[in-house]
């Protein structure tokens, strides 16, 4: 397969915008599939983990190839819900473009902002398609304005709808005039076959004098965002714009895309199988190859294997820009690059360092060069714990072997052992994430593990400066260690740095001690930082100033680091302590009759609504939430609203809990109450 015929597309959006039912349509069209895989009835090809069958829900980004014409598609379908961000950012990184589903009666919504924030920060170029064109509800300028005002990106509209809701029955393609209309008489009409011819006179008045204003937009538009296309408008056509040839305009949209001015918008129906086929004809005519991507690292692996959701084939080799799977590697981890020889690495290094620097027109530091070949993958920090047991001691190694793998294959994962009860603890994105996992270490593993209540990560800071002293003076074994110390802790603005703490010297220190002296203090005051004062969660926005360190001769660095930590913790148990809470953005949609119930509920969890918008019959509510109020959200929501309201949820902040507030949790923590 020649790399300019390839494409690596995700496929992005809010839950329930309808991505697994489109990538069965186009598995369906190409000829992979040849029943059309429904995800209400459970038996889609790309939603294989037992889980995603039983709950309806997207988990891992599976990897389908397909053909369609003279195209090879790899469409990695990346999940909607956000506590599986990280398996999405992982499969942005691999990708050339993306097609992002909407709902086109709910416009962009609150998870496809973030996945849409990390297509751009990988800089993937992207296709919309508007799905759900037959709900009554659908409207295209809403959606094509969400797009401008939640995005901030520039929708190029290339075909207009024929009817509306129940009455949707096809499309005009704007820059062919190609009237394309599904019959979809029956049920049993798979969309398969549609007539599609160009635009006549004879057409309805009404729905010409819509394209060709449609038209002559897109042609205005275009021509603004590239110049190629403004020349030859106002060269050789500039008597009749209208007669420029497709081929030219699709170019310039095309490169329009690729530049990522503007995004293509197009419409149809996934459920009723309208509109598919010309998305993967859009996929194929403006997202870029491999080749006009920079991802160009040749690999060579033992065993090569095409994925086809859960089955795989063996193949003898793959030539760059594809997508394959390699199994029995060891060592590697999800986000690791893997490259033939370490020779070329340095020389993708070398060619993007000089790209880089081209372009700014200065030198780059190590520490930037090295993060240019490929970006690695941001893992948010979990917000939820829990411990985890097996059933029996003797199953401890067996589930320790099963967490092993399921860390390499996730890393927004955390396993840790409690130093205090020597208990196992997974931390995780969230409820529906802990429970997941739980699921598939008894299904994959065949450990039945029990585990303990869900906990919120807090975090803690200090109100207060605070300078004390420390002394360690201990005998172990013939040596006698000792250390002094003194140094002052403050709340810190961590806001100003980007980093959650912050640590400095006296000049005089800084001119005494020796390197590993130093070091061995830097670690003091880290260790110190790792277990607050109030209730052992890890501190943030503290600042520590190191003001005096004597180590008298034959002191090991290990006591300088302990001596440290301990001046530490007794500096912030007098600073004030204050519990710091993850504070969630939600966003519920939910009927207007329904409407008091949630906000009713929302103020006995500590909700603080920030507005209430309208989009069609439904009411959009903006609120922040204290995550330690959010358990079981889910199924208290679907009680309220029968079922119909639907909410995300995202991390926000960390903010100070109440003293209230603050007072119940230490009386909780401690047993109290
Ligand atoms: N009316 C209508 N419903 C649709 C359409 N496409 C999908 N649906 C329905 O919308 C629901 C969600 O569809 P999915 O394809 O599972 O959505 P998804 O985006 O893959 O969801 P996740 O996998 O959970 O992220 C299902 O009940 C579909 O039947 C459409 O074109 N029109």
């Amino acid at each position: 397969m020649l790399t300019f015929r390839i494409r690596n597309i995700g496929i992005m959006a809010h839950i329930d915008a309808g991505k697994t039912t489109t990538t069965e349509r186009m598995l369906y069209y190409s000829g992979y599939t040849r029943a059309l895989g429904d995800v209400d009835d459970g038996d889609t090809v790309t939603d294989y983990m037992a889980q995603e069958r039983e709950r309806g829900i997207t988990i891992q980004s599976a990897a389908v190839t397909f053909d369609w014409k003279e195209y090879r598609i790899n469409l990695i379908d990346t999940p909607g819900h956000v506590d599986f961000t990280l398996e999405v950012e992982r499969a942005l990184r691999v990708l050339d473009g993306a097609v992002a589903v909407f709902d086109a009666s709910a416009g962009v919504e609150a998870q496809t902002l973030t996945v849409w924030r990390q297509a751009d920060k990988h800089k993937i170029p992207c296709v919309c398609f508007l799905n759900k064109m037959d709900k009554p509800g659908a409207s295209l300028s809403y959606s094509l304005e969400s797009i401008k005002t939640k995005l901030k990106a520039n929708p190029v509209l290339l075909q207009i709808p024929i009817g509306s809701g129940k009455g949707f029955i096809g499309l005009v393609d704007l820059i062919t005039k190609q009237r394309m209309v599904w019959q979809g008489k029956s049920w049993a009409d798979d969309g398969r076959l549609f007539e599609s011819r160009v635009l006549e006179p004879t057409d309805d008045p009404e729905l010409l004098e819509e394209v060709d204003q449609a038209r002559g937009g897109l042609i205005e538009q275009v021509a603004d965002l590239d110049d190629e296309f403004a020349e030859l408008l106002l060269g050789k056509y500039s008597d009749n714009f209208d007669a420029v040839p497709a081929g030219k305009f699709q170019e310039a949209v095309r490169r329009v895309t690729l530049a990522r001015k503007g995004v293509p918008v197009l419409c149809g129906s996934s459920l009723k199988n309208k509109g598919v086929q010309p998305l993967l004809d859009a996929i194929t005519a403006y997202l870029p190859a491999p080749n006009e991507r920079n991802h160009d690292l040749v690999e060579r692996m033992s065993r090569l294997l095409l994925p086809f959701a859960d089955q795989h084939v063996e193949i003898p080799s793959l030539s760059a820009g594809n997508i394959a799977l390699t199994v029995g590697l060891k060592q590697t981890v999800t986000g690791d690059t893997i490259v033939s020889s370490k020779a070329s690495a340095a020389a993708a290094a070398r060619r993007a360092q000089k790209g880089a620097e081209e372009k700014r027109g200065s030198a780059l530091s190590n520490r930037e060069s090295s993060s240019l070949v490929l970006a690695g993958v941001e893992v948010p920090d979990p917000v939820f714990f829990c411990s985890i047991e097996p059933p029996t001691m003797s199953k401890q190694a067996d589930l320790e072997h099963a967490l092993n793998c399921l860390q390499r294959e996730d890393p927004s994962l955390k396993v840790r052992t409690d130093p205090d009860s020597g208990q196992t603890i997974l931390c995780g994105m969230g409820e529906l994430h802990i429970e997941i996992l739980h699921d598939r270490i008894k299904r994959e593993y065949n450990i039945e593990t029990h585990l303990g209540p869900l906990q919120v990560a807090y975090r803690e800071t200090i109100l207060q400066s605070v300078t004390t002293t420390e002394t360690l003076d201990r005998t172990l074994g013939e040596k006698r260690h000792i250390v002094n110390a003194e140094l002052t802790v403050s709340p810190w603005s961590e806001s100003a740095t980007g980093t959650s703490y912050y640590i400095a010297y006296e000049e005089e220190v800084e001119a005494q001690i020796s390197a590993e002296v130093r070091e061995a203090v830097d670690s003091g005051v880290q260790s110190g930082y790792l277990q607050g004062p109030l209730l052992g969660y890890p501190v943030q926005g503290v600042s520590t100033v190191i003001r005096s360190v004597h180590v008298e001769p034959g002191t090991s660095l290990a006591m300088v680091s302990a001596c440290i930590s301990r001046c530490m913790l007794k500096a912030l148990q007098q600073a004030s302590g204050q519990v710091l809470e993850p504070v969630m953005a939600l966003e519920v949609t939910v009927g207007e009759e329904y409407l008091s119930s949630v906000l009713g509920d929302l103020a006995q969890r500590r909700g603080c609504v920030r507005d209430i918008q309208s989009r069609h019959d439904n009411k959009v509510l903006l609120a922040t939430v204290p995550l330690a109020e959010m358990m079981g959200y889910s199924t208290v929501l679907r009680t309220l609203s029968s079922g119909t309201a639907t909410f995300s949820l995202e991390l926000a902040s960390y903010e100070p809990m109440n003293p209230q507030a603050q007072t119940s949790l230490l009386n909780k923590m401690a047993g109290l109450s």
